[in-house]
């Protein structure tokens, strides 16, 4: 592991990462690797996640492709130098923040979206000019396999990396000295993760979970609502970090809720959701177990029939729920979906202000200033009004948890800045001595009052005085030259 780590320290500073022409190249080649190697690169999604690959298209690959032309597009102004504003006494030099790469970085990805988690930080760390080395996660091993043998085709090698391995090989990683780790994963891990990286003084992007509710108001088109949340909650098989977890509504909406989502579920899966091409399974046997126990002692409105040697749960809705309850104590990452009575949006706000900050929050409503209010009043990774997981597929939009879901965001412009350093540059003259003097020791009662009128524009009543003289002479000297010219 040392040993790796140090060979891409030395082609990081060799200095072959930096160019924009050379970043630009190997986003291409990572391009042309998601275009060539498709069916490969599906196949292992799909056999990860028993998802179809038109699925496994649409929810990783177009992400992927989206996020790598962005860049292209937009590199060239990413990673130029922006002019800064400049004071009094730096008026005639010159100031401005160069980003840049911070060196060779880590990104630990999760299984449950094994392209995206891996590719899309890649991508950013490619174009801040960094070297990185990916370890994807061993739950979704076809992929994690696919990328070792693709990557390094395409790819200058000595600059990335694919890692793969568990909790052995993480560990031992980890003990390596990095510029940037970009973690997804479970809360538990990402302490871990930072303890790590707290050894070197090692910033972090720790891309969490948590529970992330959804309020459905009174006033709302329920059967929209229903639609988008059935599609949020169901898709991967409610194996999202943004997935809506559980519903907040009043009581008396459940029962409406439950029927439309039901129709919406038929809609989408056909009687028999076993044998949809759109519905996944649950990732291994221990998640599957895990799921299994939040459902003892619920009321299962609709859904929770399961096949074990599949790992088959069917979408499940729970009404009438604790909060108290397992189901509401953890992040469920599964198609259960808990329905959760409150009076108002008063109550709403104070549920969701009354537990850890989620990743996302989900706010249906005709009335914009109720969930403007909503937002006002809480606070989450993200927010989405009228939709459910959508503001993950704008990458004009910072995505990222707050609190314990994590910290850091990446994606598009955000994905360069988390693996850029913005370093500012002031380059100075070499003239401008006798106003220089006025930082040199010894110090005194007139020099500072001069540091304030340069720095803070303070000036008192004498040096006002002093100015308007100098400005009267200035204008009479004009004035002079003038008559003088004329005559
Ligand atoms: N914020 C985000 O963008 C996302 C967050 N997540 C969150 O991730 C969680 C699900 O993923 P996990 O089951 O954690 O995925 P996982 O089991 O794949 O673990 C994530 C990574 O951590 C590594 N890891 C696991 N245990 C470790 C240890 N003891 N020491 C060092 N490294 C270790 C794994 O090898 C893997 O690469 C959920 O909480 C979900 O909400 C998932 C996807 C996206
Ligand atoms: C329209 C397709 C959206 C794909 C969403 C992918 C989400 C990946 C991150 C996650 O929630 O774990």
């Amino acid at each position: 592991m040392e040993r790796q780590v140090l060979r891409l320290r030395q082609a990081f500073r060799s200095g072959r990462s930096r160019p924009l022409r050379f970043r630009l190249q190997q986003l291409e080649a990572l391009r042309r690797m998601v275009q060539e190697r498709e069916k490969e690169i599906l196949a292992a999604i799909a056999a990860d996640l028993s998802k179809s690959e038109l699925n496994a298209y649409s929810h990783e690959v177009i992400t992927i492709l989206g996020e790598i032309d962005f860049m292209l597009g937009n590199l060239p102004e990413l990673a130029s130098a922006r002019p800064a504003k400049k004071n009094l006494l730096t008026m005639m030099d010159e100031a401005y923040v160069q980003p840049e790469p911070l060196g060779v970085v880590l990104i630990i990805g999760a299984w449950n979206y094994p392209f995206v988690l891996t590719m899309q930080p890649l991508v950013g760390a490619i174009a801040a000019g960094n070297a990185a080395i990916v370890k994807p996660s061993e739950l979704s091993e076809n992929t994690a396999k696919i990328l070792a043998e693709l990557l390094p085709q395409y790819l200058d090698q000595d600059l990335y990396a694919i890692v793969n391995g568990g909790i052995p090989e993480t560990t031992e990683l980890l003990k390596q000295r990095f510029d940037h780790i970009l973690y997804t994963g479970n809360t538990a891990v990402g302490k871990i993760v930072m303890e790590a990286a707290a050894k070197h003084l090692t910033p972090v992007t720790l891309e969490l979970g948590g529970k992330s509710p959804c309020y459905i108001d009174r006033d709302c088109d329920l059967d929209v609502a229903c639609r988008r949340i059935a599609w949020g909650k169901y898709m991967n098989c409610g194996q999202a970090c943004i997935a809506p977890d559980y519903i907040l509504c009043e009581a008396s909406l459940q029962n409406q809720i439950v029927q439309k989502i039901k129709e919406t579920v038929k809609d989408f899966y056909g009687e028999n959701i076993k044998a949809s091409p759109d519905y996944e399974r649950i990732i291994n046997l221990r998640h599957f177990k895990r799921l299994q126990s939040l459902l003892k002692g619920q009321k299962i409105a609709f859904g929770g029939e399961m096949d074990e040697a599949t790992r088959y749960l069917a979408p499940t809705i729970l009404t009438d729920v604790d909060p108290n309850s397992k189901v509401m104590q953890e992040e469920i990452f599964g198609p259960i979906l808990p329905i959760v009575s409150v009076k108002n949006v008063d109550e709403a706000i104070n549920f969701i202000n009354d537990r850890e900050k989620p990743l996302a929050l989900y706010v249906f409503s005709r009335n914009n200033k109720l969930i403007k209010r909503v937002i006002d009043e809480t606070s989450s990774g993200g927010v989405t009004g009228n939709d459910v997981i959508m503001h993950f597929t704008v990458n004009s939009l910072p995505f990222g948890g707050v609190g314990a879901s994590g910290m850091g965001a990446y994606h598009g412009k955000y994905s360069f800045d988390t693996f850029s350093h913005q370093r500012p540059c002031l380059l100075k003259g070499l003239k401008g001595e006798s106003v220089n003097k006025l930082r040199y020791p010894p110090n005194s009662e007139s020099k500072v009052s001069w540091a304030k009128f340069f720095l803070l524009k303070q000036f008192n009543k004498g040096r006002l005085g002093m100015l308007l003289f100098v400005c009267l002479v200035a204008v009479a000297a004009v004035i002079v030259k003038f008559v003088l010219e004329r005559a």
